[in-house]
């Protein structure tokens, strides 16, 4: 079957260009409305009959059929032995992919994960006490394809925050359990391991069920039936962010090769239907030559119907007037990638202000930063860059204001309170500042 990359060829000159371009870009898990019922009906189910209903759901959406809960847990002997059965050569990337990831949370949570405090001229303690939370649940994507890196960016950061119970779910379908997710998961040291996904899985995690231990924070990217999930359950337990299908965003100046841009477009398309490669370039010869490699290079691509559908139905090669034009325009899409592939990255870099991870130069491609550059591959996704970061050691982490007031600093303090109480007509509050004024 011969397939057919398509992607919108759109130019910020057209008539048309708002219209179009909002239509390309508009999709949200939320917005579609079978999604969100199916996901509904999941959740109110396992939490009526937990273990049950997670049974037959992993049954009916993974063709996996058990009788116990007890047949999805993956044991610590079965999590090393996936490791130590590894080729060397993956054994080895592993290990290396995840001491690179580990250093730069280490840094990360020098930089702004600890702990600090200060004291007043009259002795009043202020400050911020960072602690680890108890339990989290994380999740492994594993519908479509396996992801072992994403055990390790979820799990890293969790231990270097010093969490000390990381739950992981990943399902398996049709049983097939991908070695590498499991050695991952002993390299990272994930304490308990189920093969459970979908909504069904962050259900377990946020309602507990006799098997599930119930979690405080579920992180992880997932498709749309558990960005839904995850929206839903949030309150009940914390979550990191949305982080849903795949995007790119290139931003190019015509420098690069355009197979290189053609293949890193390939490379998030490749993950979901549903995911976004957008192109955005002021030159339409460059953009003419990135299709023409499109086209070349789509049939060698064992995934070419996944990445035929998602060019074809989400993705746009964009001319622009010039490249600051390219630069407030992926602004407004705020992607979870965006490579500025560039002779000259620096000069655009200070424009870029919404994205989840920017990939500077055009030999920074956005497939390394997936496995092992260091810095965390979960990221928003669907314009939530705009308000939302990368997953790191901070979503593993809570703070608690620390204050301890002199017996100095009470006399002071304690007549602004009063005043400002009594403003409030608190009375209990003013007093008990009030208590504490020397006579
Ligand atoms: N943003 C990020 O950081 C990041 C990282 C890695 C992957 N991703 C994205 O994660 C996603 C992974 O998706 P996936 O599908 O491969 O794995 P997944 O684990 O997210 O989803 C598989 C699960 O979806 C559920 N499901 C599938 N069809 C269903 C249906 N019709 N009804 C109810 N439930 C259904 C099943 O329970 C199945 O176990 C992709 O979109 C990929 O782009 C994002
Ligand atoms: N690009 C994904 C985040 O959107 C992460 C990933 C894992 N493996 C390959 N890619
Ligand atoms: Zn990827």
């Amino acid at each position: 079957m011969e397939f057919v990359a398509a992607p919108a060829r759109l130019s910020t000159t057209d008539a048309q260009f708002e219209h179009d371009f909002a239509q390309r870009l508009h999709w949200s898990a939320d917005t579609d409305a079978a999604i969100e019922q199916r996901v509904a009906d999941i959740l109110a189910d396992v939490q009526k009959r937990g273990d049950a209903a997670v049974l037959d759901y992993t049954a009916r959406f993974d063709g996996l059929q058990v009788s116990s809960m007890a047949a999805l847990e993956l044991s610590k002997q079965e999590l090393k032995a996936a490791f130590e059965g590894l080729p060397t050569e993956q054994r080895e990337a592993l290990e290396s992919a995840a001491r690179r990831v580990r250093s730069y949370h280490e840094a990360q949570k020098k930089a702004n994960g600890e702990s600090w405090s200060y004291r007043d001229e009259d002795g009043t303690l202020l400050g911020q006490k960072v602690t680890p939370l108890d339990r989290v649940g994380i999740y492994v994507p594993g519908g479509k394809a396996a992801y072992p890196s994403s055990v390790l960016m979820n799990a890293i950061p969790a231990h270097v925050a010093g969490v000390e119970d990381i739950i992981m779910v990943v399902p398996t379908p049709q049983g097939v359990k991908n070695p590498l997710v499991l050695a991952a998961a002993y390299v990272a040291g994930v304490h308990r391991a189920f093969t459970i996904g979908g909504a069904q899985a962050v259900a377990a995690l946020a309602y507990g069920t006799a098997t599930i231990p119930k979690v405080d924070k579920i992180t992880g990217p997932g498709n749309a039936y558990v960005a839904s999930a995850k929206k839903r359950v949030f309150g009940l337990v914390g979550i990191d962010m949305i982080a849903g299908p795949s995007e790119i965003l290139v931003l190019a100046d015509g420098s690069t090769p355009p197979d290189w841009v053609a293949m890193d477009l390939f490379s998030q398309a490749e993950h979901d239907e549903l995911a976004q490669s957008i192109l955005l370039c002021p030159d339409a010869a460059y953009l003419d030559a990135v299709q023409r490699e499109i086209d070349r290079l789509l049939p060698e691509m064992p995934r070419k119907a996944i990445i035929a559908k998602s060019l074809s139905d989400r993705g746009a090669l964009i001319l622009t007037r010039d490249m600051e034009e390219a630069c407030a325009l992926s602004n407004r899409i705020a992607p979870e990638h965006l490579e500025v592939s560039s002779r000259d990255p620096h000069r655009w870099e200070p424009l870029l202000k919404h994205a989840g991870a920017i990939f500077l130069g055009a030999y920074t491609s956005e497939s390394l930063g997936d496995y092992c550059a260091g810095p965390n591959h979960v990221l928003p996704t669907s314009g939530t860059a705009r308000f939302s970061s990368p997953l790191g050691v901070y979503d593993f982490q809570k703070r608690s204001s620390l204050i301890e007031v002199s017996e100095a600093g009470a006399q002071v303090l304690g007549k602004t309170a009063a005043v400002l109480a009594y403003g409030e007509g608190l009375q209990g509050h003013a007093r008990a500042a009030e208590m504490r004024i020397k006579r």
